[in-house]
């Protein structure tokens, strides 16, 4: 199995090019089960959940081509409505193809994801929106089974909480319904107007996505077309916390920083200088310690859970003591324990933690226990004395494209072996 070698090695300098988002690839690349021509889409990053993503669609009948960062999804094949256990239970987002298969082909087969290490995550939401819909649901088996007569019925949803995913597959399915769907308390993030939009230019009609009132007037047909994929927020603010963290200055490129208020005004409150210019931002840490902050994870447009354990790193060795409470997901301090081998001190009281700054981490084998979580080792590696093995970065390989070349370029001691 393969593991990450990092040491510590100074400030991080350069500049990186930030890859398409996987929390909107994901679901594009389902929504063009929708269409009834091919779909090219661009600014596809190099990810496993990407590859996974393509087998499922592939196992359905779909062609894909990849070439580059350039995926071409031709959906006139499909000929199956089945998502197996097998890709399901490596990818959650696989859930994703349940509302574009039931709403072109009138019905789908989905396997149940099941929990996974930072919670439980169930999928009631996606079953009571498409149930809104006219869908008739069982879950049975381990699978979601799901079917409707013609076509699937426009309706007033309001979502019991906001949910990416809920959001997106009824958003999804509700493109092809028959009449108006409106969807209440929808997720507003960032991926969902991405998603929205390559939605549009297959010929969908939908507006208000990225506020909580998504109107959709339904269509016939999704014709085919081209999207390109919104820059990564996560793994651009994965980055940026590097950088701050060892006292560095980098500019991300091709980034989104109109999708990144609550991370950038951490980072300023930790005490970096940040500019924006464009789709480029620069940080500078002028070789200065950060200072400890408070996080609360929320829904967009609030602090994202998916920077949380990135944060906890850059607290571990701040100056101060920050508060961080984790609101979305009910097990999302699996790194703790491990940012505990390499000398922090955190302690947890249910879903807060409380971390007090240390001078100095030592390096020590650790174990990646989710994809975040892996991220924020490599970073507390990067201020770590000495050597950091991390061990199962299987998990970080779903969702960061090249992070080792990319952090290399910026000055990391960093490598792979098997
Ligand atoms: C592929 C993708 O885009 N993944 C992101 C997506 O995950 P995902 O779409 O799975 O996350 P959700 O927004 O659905 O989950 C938010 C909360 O709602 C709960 N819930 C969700 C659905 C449901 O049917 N019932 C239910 O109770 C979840 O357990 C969780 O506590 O949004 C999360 C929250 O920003 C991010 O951390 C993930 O990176
Ligand atoms: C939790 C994440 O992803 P997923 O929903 O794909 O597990 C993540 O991107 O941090």
């Amino acid at each position: 199995m393969q593991k990450i070698v990092v040491t510590g090695n100074g400030p991080l300098r350069g500049e990186v090019r930030i890859s398409g988002a996987k929390n909107a690839v994901l679901p594009i690349l389902c929504a063009t089960l929708l269409a009834d021509a091919p779909v090219r889409i661009d600014n596809v990053p190099h990810l496993h959940d990407v590859v996974t993503t393509a087998k499922l669609l592939q196992g359905l009948g779909a062609g894909v081509e990849h070439a580059g960062d350039a995926m071409t999804v031709d959906p006139r094949s499909v000929d199956s409505h089945v998502a197996p256990y097998e890709l399901v239970k490596t990818m959650r987002a696989s859930v994703l193809v349940l509302g574009p298969l039931l709403a072109k082909f009138g019905d789908a087969e989905v396997s149940l994801p099941g929990g996974c290490a930072i919670g439980s995550r169930p999928v009631d939401l996606h079953i009571k929106g498409l149930q809104a819909l006219g869908a008739r649901i069982d879950v049975e088996h381990g699978f979601i089974k799901a079917s409707v007569k013609g076509r699937l019925q426009g309706a007033h949803h309001v979502f019991e909480m906001v949910s990416v995913g809920a959001t997106e597959n009824v958003l999804m399915a509700a493109t092809l319904a028959e009449g108006t769907t409106v969807l209440e308390n929808a997720a507003m993030e960032p991926e969902i107007v991405d998603l929205a939009e390559c939605l549009r230019a297959l010929g969908a009609r939908i507006e208000g996505a990225g506020t909580p009132r998504i109107v959709v007037e339904g269509v016939e047909r999704l014709h085919g077309g081209t999207h390109a994929v919104i820059a990564d927020r996560i793994e651009t603010g994965t980055f940026l916390v590097a950088a701050a963290m060892t006292g560095g200055s980098i500019v991300a490129t091709h980034a989104r920083p109109d999708t990144m208020d609550a991370v950038l005004d951490k980072l300023r409150e930790s005490g970096a200088e940040i500019s924006i210019d464009r789709d480029r931002i620069a940080l500078d840490m002028h070789g200065r310690r950060p200072r400890a902050v408070n996080i609360t994870t929320a829904p967009h447009p609030a602090f994202p859970t998916d920077m949380q354990a990135q944060f906890m790193a850059l607290d571990c060795i701040a100056d101060g003591v920050g508060v961080i409470n984790e609101t979305i997901f009910e097990n999302r301090f699996m790194h703790v324990q491990e940012l505990l081998r390499l000398g922090a001190d955190i302690r947890v009281d249910g879903h807060t933690a409380v971390v007090r700054g240390v001078d100095k981490l030592g390096g020590a084998p650790v174990m990646a226990t989710d994809l975040r979580a892996s991220a924020s080792l490599i970073l507390a590696g990067l201020v770590a004395d000495g050597e950091t093995v991390i061990d199962r970065i299987y998990h970080l390989d779903r969702g960061y494209e090249r992070i080792e070349a990319k952090l290399s370029a910026l000055g990391a001691r960093i490598r792979r072996i098997d």
